[in-house]
């Protein structure tokens, strides 16, 4: 292990880097905050804003990806459909397979220019999640509760606010709802069974409500679906603490570019054009297993530097007065103002660890795991 990898292992190392990201995050928060009189006055203007101020913050974990671990991403593309990336709005289908995989498409956002808009169907408990749960606030992120018969009012409204949005945005769709495991896998599998579909190898049995509503909230608006794969070089099931540990991975994504007005608009043909599209996926997949790589052309599109540059800026900013802090406590002699500091540095560190077990697919949630009550007519 090289000195520079023995450095990025260093828990203190990892300290340093949960401070910044977490003062930053809040500084932002408040500045996101501040902004709310602003939408009264300008909505436009106030949405603007808030793009550049939560760039500042998802640019952070994209620089730790980027130039900490030096993780590479492929893409997999037609090289017509290349120009257009980022200069249109569009529906991303990504499969959902890998702990990092939000990540590797803010990746994709940011060397497309359209990171600080980027947008997701989340499910509603992410919107408490500290700094980056309150960032989606200001950023209309589309929460979904997976309860249909709350959600088919609530995403539909938030998708329509979308509509006049004033910068080119991506909007990433789950479709199968939530992380592959086995286990759900197998049930998933059933379902898919029940209703006469093929089977998945690769991919759960997609979810098609919130596709539909999607698609049909965003027509006119969005221009194409990115239908997207993911995988990663040497089998590797990348973390995101093997992120901050300086762990470099090899990211590759395929990605299709189809014309919206290709989508069916009746809910019944646009669910089955989407369970069509998971067994292509899943096909391309195969092929990946099969040969190390996705068909076509391949391009590595260039990391800029602005996340490294916001990153350094946040450090310069905070590690000064944090310095000043540290000196302050310990020329105090006070053991009670240092026992009292431990134990307020422990919880935040234990906060944020908390805050990285939300990418977690072992600490992920129970939906899918058991067969819900099927609509079989
Ligand atoms: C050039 C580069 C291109 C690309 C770059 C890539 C990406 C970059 C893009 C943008 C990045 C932006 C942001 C990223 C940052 C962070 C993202 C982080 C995380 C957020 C992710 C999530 O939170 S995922 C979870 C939430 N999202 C979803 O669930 C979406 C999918 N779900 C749906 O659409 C659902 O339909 C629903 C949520 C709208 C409603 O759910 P509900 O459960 O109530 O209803 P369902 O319709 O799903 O269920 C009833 C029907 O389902 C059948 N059923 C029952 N059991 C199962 C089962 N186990 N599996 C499958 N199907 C099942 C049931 O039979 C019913 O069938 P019907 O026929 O009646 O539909
Ligand atoms: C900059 C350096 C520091 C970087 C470290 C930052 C650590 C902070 C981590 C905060 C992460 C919060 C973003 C969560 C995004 C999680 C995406 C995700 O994958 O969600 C899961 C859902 O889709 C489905 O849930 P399940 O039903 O599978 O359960």
């Amino acid at each position: 292990m090289g000195l520079l990898q023995l450095l990025k292992s260093q828990f203190l190392c990892h300290l340093v880097m949960c401070y910044v990201f977490l003062v930053s995050g809040v500084i932002i928060n408040l500045l996101q905050l501040c902004t709310l009189p602003l939408w009264l006055v300008s909505k436009q203007l106030a949405r603007r804003v808030n793009i550049r101020l939560s760039y500042c913050i998802s640019s952070q974990m994209v620089a730790a990806l980027e130039w900490w671990s030096g993780t590479e991403c492929t893409l997999y593309t037609d090289p017509k459909s290349y120009p257009l990336y980022g200069k249109e709005n569009a529906i991303v289908v990504l499969n959902h397979m890998y702990e990092i995989d939000f990540l590797c498409g803010w990746t994709f956002c940011e060397r497309f220019g359209v990171l600080g808009s980027s947008k997701v169907l989340a499910k509603k408990e992410l919107a408490y999640v500290p700094v980056i749960g309150w960032m989606w606030y200001f950023m209309e992120i589309v929460f979904c509760k997976r309860k249909w018969e709350e959600d088919r009012r609530t995403v539909a409204q938030s998708l329509q606010n979308l509509r006049d949005y004033p910068e080119n945005y991506w909007f990433l769709l789950y479709c199968e709802g939530t992380r592959f495991t086995p286990k759900k896998h197998q049930v998933s599998m059933q379902v898919a069974e029940s209703k006469g579909l093929p089977q998945l190898k690769y991919h759960l049995l997609p979810r098609t409500k919130g596709f539909w509503v999607t698609v049909q909230n965003l027509r006119g608006t969005a221009m194409a679906v990115y239908d997207s794969t993911l995988n990663f070089r040497d089998n590797e099931a990348p973390t995101l603490l093997g992120i901050l540990n300086g762990k470099k991975y090899h990211a590759d994504l395929y990605v299709r570019r189809i014309p919206l007005e290709l989508i069916p608009e009746d809910e019944a043909e646009c669910a089955a054009w989407l369970h069509k599209l998971y067994q292509e996926k899943d096909g391309f997949q195969e092929h990946y297993t099969q040969t190390g790589r996705f068909p076509g052309t391949t391009v590595s599109p260039p990391r800029r530097p602005w996340s490294l540059i916001n990153w350094l800026f946040w450090f310069c900013l905070l590690l000064y007065p944090l310095g000043l802090l540290l000196a302050q406590l310990i020329g105090s002699g006070s053991m009670l103002t240092i026992a009292a500091s431990v134990a307020l540095c422990s919880a935040a560190s234990l906060g944020f660890r908390w805050m990285i077990g939300q990418t977690e697919i072992d600490k992920g949630s129970s939906y899918g795991n058991k067969e819900a009550p099927l609509n079989i007519n």
